[in-house]
This record gives C-alpha cells, sequence and structure tokens, in this order.
C-alpha cells in the first residue's frame, strides 16, 4: 500500500460494510456496495460475474499461465451487537461479528492493487457468500463462472481475535475440523402442570436428551482424538404450570476425521432413539449444513510461511489445529492452495458481540498477500 489515502479508503469500506450485516444468501446490500466499488475500478482490467449474492472477479495478467484464487466470505451473523462503534451494525439481531467485513475489505484492496498492477498470472477474487451457513462454497465450486474461471491455487485468511497485528500464523495438512449442525425436535404431550401423568413432558426428556449427548465425547471418543459436541441452543414449554409438549435444541459437532465424525453422528442416533423409547416421544434429527475439514496443502503452506518469515518483518508461527469450521475446505479438496490466521488483536472472541478487531490489520494483511501473489507470479 503506497499512502494513507488507499488505507483509509478500505478501512471506509470495512466501516460501511460493518453496517449492512446479511444472513447467508440474503447478502444483497453487501452485494451492491461490494459491486458499486468494483464497479469504480477501471473496467477494462477486469471481468465480472455475479452468483446469487456472491461475486466473481477475474483481473486477467499479461501473460496468464495460471490463474490464483483469493476467497472472502461475505455474510454476517444473528447477533445483537454490542459494540460502541459509531459505525454499529444498522440491521438489529445481526452483526459482522465473525470478521467478514475485515476479510471483503481485504479482498477489496488486494483487488484494487492488482487491477492498478497487474501481475503475469490471472487472479480470480471469490466474494462468497453464506460461511456461517447454509454453505456458499459447496454450491459455487458447481456454478458456471467458476468452472470457467477456476483456480489452479487458492487462499484465504480468517482475522485471529487472540494474536496481535502484525502477526500470521498457519499450518500444513488440517487446520480446521469437520462440522455438522445437530437440530433435534422432540414431541410428546402437553397438559396441566397438576397432572402430569396425564401428559408426556419434554423438558425432562430433552434435560436428559442434553446430559447423554455430552456424554458422547467423554466415554464413546478416543481421548487422543479430538471431538466438540456443542449445544448452543434449546428451546421448552410454554409457561410454569403448562406440561410442555415441544422442545428443540440447536448445536454443532465438530471432528478432525470424517470417521470420527461418523462415529459421532452414529451415536447421536442411538441415544435419541433410547429417548424415544424411554419418554415415549416422537423426535425428528437434522444435521442441518456439514462443513468439510479445511486441509491445507503442505507444500503451498510450508512456502508461504519461509517467504513470510524471510521476505516480511511480520510475526510469522505454525500454530495448532482448531475447531472452528469453515466451508472453505471444499474449495482446498479440489484446489491446492491454504488459509491462514490474520491477528487483529482484541480481547473478544470470534462470534462475540463485542468483537472489534483492529483496522491496523487490514493494510497488513493487503501489503502480505499483494507483495505474496507478486513474487508467486514471477
Ligand atoms: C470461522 C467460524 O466461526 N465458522 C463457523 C462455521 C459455521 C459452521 C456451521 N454452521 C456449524 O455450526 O456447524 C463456525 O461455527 O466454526
Amino acid at each position: 500500500m503506497k499512502g494513507l489515502i488507499e488505507v483509509d479508503r478500505f478501512i471506509e469500506l470495512r466501516r460501511q460494510l460493518h453496517q449492512i450485516p446479511e444472513l447467508g444468501f440474503q447478502e444483497y446490500k453487501t452485494q451492491q456496495l461490494l459491486l458499486d466499488y468494483i464497479q469504480s475500478l477501471p473496467q477494462d482490467r477486469l471481468e465480472l460475474e455475479t452468483w446469487r449474492t456472491g461475486i466473481l472477479v477475474k483481473v486477467p495478467g499479461y501473460r496468464s499461465r495460471q490463474c490464483i484464487g483469493y476467497r472472502t466470505d461475505i455474510d454476517g451473523l444473528p447477533i445483537e451487537e454490542q459494540t460502541d462503534y459509531e459505525f454499529r451494525s444498522q440491521h438489529p439481531g445481526h452483526m459482522h461479528a465473525c470478521g467478514h467485513d475485515m476479510h471483503m475489505a481485504i479482498a477489496l484492496g488486494l483487488l484494487t492493487h492488482f487491477v492498478h498492477h497487474p501481475i503475469q498470472d490471472d487472479l480470480l477474487f471469490i466474494f462468497q457468500p453464506a460461511e456461517e451457513g447454509p454453505g456458499g462454497a459447496l454450491p459455487m465450486l458447481t456454478s458456471q463462472p467458476f468452472i470457467r474461471w477456476k483456480p489452479d491455487q487458492i487462499f484465504a485468511l480468517h482475522v485471529a481475535p487472540e494474536y496481535p497485528v502484525g502477526t500470521i500464523s498457519t499450518r500444513p495438512g488440517i487446520l480446521f475440523a469437520n462440522t455438522s449442525e445437530l437440530n433435534i425436535h422432540l414431541t410428546g404431550k402437553s397438559g396441566h402442570g397438576a397432572y402430569p401423568h396425564q401428559g408426556n413432558d419434554m423438558v425432562v426428556a430433552l434435560t436428559q436428551l442434553v446430559t447423554q449427548l455430552h456424554s458422547i465425547v467423554s466415554r464413546n471418543v478416543d481421548p487422543m482424538d479430538s471431538v466438540v459436541l456443542s449445544i448452543g441452543k434449546i428451546e421448552a414449554g410454554e409457561k410454569e404450570n403448562i406440561i410442555a409438549g415441544h422442545a428443540s435444541l440447536n448445536g454443532t459437532i465438530r471432528t478432525l476425521s470424517l470417521p470420527g465424525m461418523e462415529k459421532v453422528k452414529n451415536r447421536v442416533s442411538q441415544i435419541l432413539q433410547g429417548i424415544q423409547t424411554s419418554f415415549q416421544c416422537e423426535a425428528t434429527l437434522d444435521w442441518g449444513s456439514n462443513y468439510l475439514q479445511v486441509k491445507n496443502d503442505s507444500l503451498i503452506t510450508e512456502a508461504f510461511l519461509d517467504w513470510a518469515r524471510k521476505e516480511t518483518q511480520l510475526q510469522v508461527f505454525e500454530c495448532n489445529q482448531a475447531m472452528v469450521g469453515e466451508d472453505f475446505g471444499y474449495f482446498l479438496e479440489e484446489i491446492p492452495g491454504m488459509m491462514f490466521w490474520l491477528g487483529v488483536d482484541t480481547p473478544y472472541g470470534l462470534h462475540h458481540p463485542k468483537l472489534q478487531p483492529n483496522e491496523a490489520a487490514i493494510p497488513v494483511a493487503i501489503q502480505l498477500l499483494s507483495q505474496y501473489f507478486t513474487q508467486l507470479s514471477k
């Protein structure tokens, strides 16, 4: 980045995007704002396609030997923001609490750089909807514009609240987990709270179910494997003196192997069968959206880490695997590439209503990746 005005532009864009968080495949205002900016760039230097609420932008190189892809996610979360930002979310109950506003600003900065400084190779910028759910990567991979412009290598980053600005980290091989949502609904029989024997109480069934599901990690999974089963939401009942005829839970499962995921899902199904038998209730089970592990290409990742250690002033280190999910894993299943963490130094973690990433990380990432892609293309 060559000057403060350019940096300020991408910080300003991040703030505009921060104000309009939208859920997966509803990113209409976000798409329009991105398009407005992209259309302000010299149009003879780029080609553009929209796909649902996403955008693909190709910047042709002057030799076009290969295509380097860079992906950002664009959706927000159903979280009520609690920051004291002047530019806080204008969409009640929605927030960019996973840093996708930062990711988009960085992608726009990179796109701007390469539109003005083309390299030998083509570049493909992918603005992907619905990372938080139901998952935009998998359907985007089979879309016509993506198939036509399919890159030969692909890169992405994710903000890391716990690292200082000026820090990056990643690892060869598995970086993030396989995920599955877990949505269960129980149906019993409601009735008067004074006559529990005439109803079939789903509060009791659900609390038993929650306890038993939590025994899977401690009692069915090899202690040397990494598995997470978290139940983030439960709902049941209407009133203190009504037996609850319905109850539901929503959770997430994370594993570092696909067989591990199968094993946990089988155990969930068995436990649910037992709950139906013992509480004489009906149950529905829906696995929701499932994401494939993020598996970095070893050679590409090691080359990136080596280069960053030698050629930048950044703190660069190899990190542990994390149990977060990212549908970027589907891109990496088809195209060699890697994802890395970018330090944004904030006390509140991802998905927290007070997440306030340090915007100084935006120019850090733009500079890092513009240098890296340029040398990759030499
Ligand atoms: C980076 C991040 O936080 N990603 C999300 C992905 C959502 C996965 C899916 N909706 C699920 O809950 O299984 C995450 O929660 O890790």
